[in-house]
């Protein structure tokens, strides 16, 4: 174990971040008033590049005349190998009002990436007087970002939360597919002529959620296409909550509840973490460093599962 603790992410909601095109204002006064935890607006990959500039226009108006509540308030900016990406980032930071919380920077595939993006919110800020520091979030979603995701997730103190692309990653990486996340028919094992399906998004996520762990960030899963599949999408939100994923984004209003649902620790949970807490009190009162819960060992390391699940519910409920 290393002598360093490891940082706490930042004790914010982020269960389920809710997605729209900043070229459809139709929905914002619907996005306002989800229940998802973050708003992601975006200026990238669902805007046409012929609408980027009024998409611009639109969500610098957003920010300020809907309520957005206490959500987290994140605009997609476009990628680094755009030429749209600077005036998003002098625009929005020039233009939009204080509600602004937060942008997320698209295929991020080294630290430089954030480095500029840094420097350039640096200078805006103190050039306006902008007296809200702007928190980054960034996608991992190509063989770049995966491979040097430690890196990326240690590259700023503004970052707060990264994400998987899966849309992205699997074109980057070449994967045979053209889903967005969920169960690929293709990728499994054969034992006694039975087919076994297996999550090929497991090993980017594990990476993902090791580098944000080890530097303070929330970890999220993100979208998953067939907004028809409720169950796929559950199936994929409770791996990612098992994985140590906080939440997932929601790219259709029907997803939202499921990921408020997933990523909410259930009673039964918090109520078996509190007996294991309790049960440890009592070995350590008794001198011991582990004890017996409904028939398997709890020890030390049990508080910290425990305490990781208390802490969970207790911040969502605020
Ligand atoms: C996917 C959609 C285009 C579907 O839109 P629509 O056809 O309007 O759906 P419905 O008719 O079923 O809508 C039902 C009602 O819900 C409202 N609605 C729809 N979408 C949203 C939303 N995102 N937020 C809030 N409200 C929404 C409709 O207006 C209907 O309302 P009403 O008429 O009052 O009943 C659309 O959902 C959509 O655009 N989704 C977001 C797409 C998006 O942002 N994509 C980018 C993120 S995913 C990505 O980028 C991939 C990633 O980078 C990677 O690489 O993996
Ligand atoms: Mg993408």
């Amino acid at each position: 174990m290393s002598f360093r603790l490891q940082p706490a992410a930042p004790a914010r909601p982020n269960r389920c971040q809710l997605f729209g095109p900043g070229s459809r204002p139709a929905i914002f006064e619907k996005m306002a008033s989800s229940a998802a935890d973050v708003i992601n607006l975006d200026l990238e990959d669902s805007v046409a590049p012929s609408d980027k500039d009024s998409a611009r226009a639109n969500v610098i108006a957003a920010i300020s005349e809907h309520d957005w509540g206490t959500k987290t308030l994140s605009v997609r900016i476009n990628g680094l190998d755009t030429p749209y990406w600077y005036r998003d980032v002098v625009d929005l930071l020039e233009q939009a009002g204080e509600r602004l919380d937060q942008i997320m920077i698209p295929k991020v595939g080294c630290a430089a990436d954030i480095y500029a993006v840094d420097a350039l919110v640096t200078a805006i800020e103190a050039a306006k007087g902008r007296s809200k520091r702007i928190s980054f979030e960034v996608i991992i979603e190509s063989a770049a970002g995966v491979a040097h995701v430690e890196e990326i997730a240690a590259s700023s103190p503004r970052l707060q939360a990264m994400s998987l692309g899966a849309a992205d990653f699997a074109a980057s990486m070449g994967m045979q597919t053209t889903g967005i996340g969920g169960t690929q028919e293709n990728y499994y094992m054969l034992r006694e002529g039975e087919k076994h399906w297996s999550d090929p998004w497991h090993w980017a996520q594990a990476a993902i959620v090791a580098a944000c762990r080890t530097h303070g960030v929330l970890p999220v899963d993100g979208p998953f296409g067939d907004f028809s599949d409720d169950e796929g999408y559950r199936a994929q939100a409770r791996r990612s909550a098992t994985l140590g994923m906080v939440g997932k984004w929601a790219i259709h209003p029907k997803q939202i509840g499921i990921a408020n649902e997933v990523f909410t620790p259930s009673e039964e949970a918090v109520a078996e973490a509190r007996e294991i807490l309790a049960a440890m009190e009592q070995a350590k009162a008794n001198g011991e460093g582990a004890t017996v819960y409904k028939g398997r060992l709890v020890d030390i390391a049990s508080i910290k599962q425990a305490e990781v699940i208390v802490r969970q519910s207790e911040m969502i409920a605020g």
